[in-house]
């Protein structure tokens, strides 16, 4: 689960007021972390300590490490705690560990200076501080977040942050772990839980979540029970695209594929025989279970003629590449927008830069507002319900960051929203299925000389 700062502080309101004191969650904290750091019995750390809650977190890791024998110093940089709980617990601990004035190069350093507390661009003595942590050769351990770092976005980030080894985020994940800008910071990251209620809207994608049942089939089905989709696609020069996301859906178990395509497109067709063909002037006769229309389109050339035919569809549409370059967002079924942050840039007039620094809120303003499926495409995609909740995949894939890569998971879509709602989650495992296939394949091609095609034939490999 993916939390802001607003609601991590809100759930320990909640808890403080029910009867678990600050105290005790750090208590919690501390005993869930230490066991996990990576520390042999002969290294010396320091535990840095900021002034708020996240400062009561290290006094207690660096007291638990204390007794258990390790060599321990505490440095508070800021000064001593603001915070009750945070002081009760340093005037115990500080018994048991050296406290220093001035900071010693040590093995490890446990950064408790800043958390989900942080407001603004860091100021006064702590850039220093987070300059001289930069500067160690130690394993540097944070505790919740990287200190500098924000929660929730990176737009005011002014790039002075500490540079973890590893991150403990404590009850779950913040914004900024998946924003490209911070998600660097915190080196590997690990979630802890501390035993308070998971109550966000947002949760992360890992492979264990990808839903292997995808791949079987009843021995008795036929291939009207896996759906039939169309894709629309292609224009004069852009004409491999349909062909791509078009052999992608056949690879990823659609029952029946139409393609759609330009009349230049005709000597490709012998390329993927298993589809059935369609032209861009036909009309759009039957009725599928499922349309997907951009891969390779441009703005003109019919595509006005083609959505006004799309619209009236009652099956969930897919709108990728050159549909999107216009706000077609009124359907009669399940709209399902792809956008890269370029197109996303296009389709909401906000700068790339205000997308990726804030692409949790901003995916999810847009898909409440519209009412649509949006899967904001990046190192870290979001997939978005119509009621602004998501997940974020987590499965990273330098392979697919090439050309072909959005036709394919337009292709893969088609094929799993055509599954006649059986399937829980469409777009997620989508999007799962395209990153695993190309990670997959990376292990045995190198990811920069991966072809799109490769990463299609590996999605009944995985
Ligand atoms: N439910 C949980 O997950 C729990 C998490 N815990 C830990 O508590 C912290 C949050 O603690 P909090 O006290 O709210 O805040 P911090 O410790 O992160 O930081 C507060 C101090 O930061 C100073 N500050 C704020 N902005 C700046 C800035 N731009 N530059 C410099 N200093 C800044 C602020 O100082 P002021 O003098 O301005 O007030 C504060 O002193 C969370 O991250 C977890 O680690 C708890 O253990 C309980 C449960
Ligand atoms: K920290």
């Amino acid at each position: 689960m993916i939390y802001t700062a607003a609601e991590i502080k809100q759930i320990d309101q909640t808890a403080t007021q029910n009867g678990m004191p600050e105290s005790i969650l750090m208590e919690r904290a501390a005993s869930a972390i230490v066991p996990k750091l990576p520390i042999e019995s002969h290294s010396t750390i320091l535990v840095v300590c900021g002034t708020g809650n996240n400062g009561g977190d290290g006094w207690v890791v660096a007291r638990e490490l204390a007794v258990k024998g390790h060599e321990v110093s505490v440095w508070l940089p800021l000064g001593d705690s603001k915070s009750e709980a945070a002081s009760t617990h340093a005037a115990y601990a500080s018994s048991l560990v050296r406290v220093i004035e001035q900071p010693v190069a040590t093995d490890i350093v446990i950064d408790a200076l800043f958390g989900v507390g942080l407001s603004g661009p860091v100021t006064g003595k702590a850039r220093d501080v987070i300059e001289w942590v930069n500067q160690q050769m130690a394993t540097v351990l944070s505790i919740d977040l990287p200190s500098g770092i924000p929660s929730d976005h990176a737009l005011e980030f002014d790039g002075l942050a500490i540079q973890a080894t590893r991150t403990y985020c404590l009850h779950g994940y913040k914004r900024t772990a998946f924003l490209n800008r911070t998600s660097p910071y915190y080196g590997q990251i690990e979630r802890i839980d501390i035993g308070l209620p998971h109550t966000s809207g947002w949760s992360v994608l890992t492979e264990s979540d990808f839903n292997r049942s995808l791949l079987e089939r009843d021995r008795f089905s036929h291939k009207t029970d896996y759906g039939h989709g169309i894709l629309i696609g292609g224009s004069r020069h852009l004409l491999g695209a349909p062909f791509l996301g078009g052999r992608a859906a056949i690879r990823s178990g659609i029952g029946l594929l139409n393609l759609s395509v330009p009349r230049e497109a005709s000597p490709f067709i012998s390329t993927l025989p298993e589809a059935m063909y369609n032209q861009h002037t036909d009309v759009l006769e039957q009725s599928y279970d499922a349309i997907a229309i951009g891969p390779g389109m441009v703005e003109g050339e019919g595509m006005d003629t083609i959505w006004q035919q799309v619209k009236h569809q009652s099956c969930p549409i897919i709108v990728d590449a050159g549909a999107l370059s216009t706000r077609r967002f009124e359907t009669r079924g399940p709209l399902i927008l792809t956008p890269h942050p370029g197109e996303f840039s296009r389709l909401t007039n906000q700068s790339v830069e205000e997308i990726e620094g804030d692409r949790f809120a901003v995916a999810s303003e847009f898909a409440k507002q519209h009412r649509v499926h949006l899967i904001l495409k990046g190192t870290y995609t979001l997939i978005v319900t119509p009621d602004g909740k998501g997940a974020v995949n987590t499965v990273e894939a330098s392979a697919l960051a090439k050309g072909g890569s959005g036709d394919i998971l337009t292709g893969i879509l088609l094929a799993l929203w055509s599954r006649k709602g059986e399937l829980q989650s469409p777009s997620e495992q989508a999007v799962l299925w395209h990153a695993l296939a190309a990670k997959s394949i990376s292990r045995t091609i190198h990811p920069a000389s991966v072809l799109a095609s490769d990463v299609i034939e590996e999605l009944g490999r995985i």
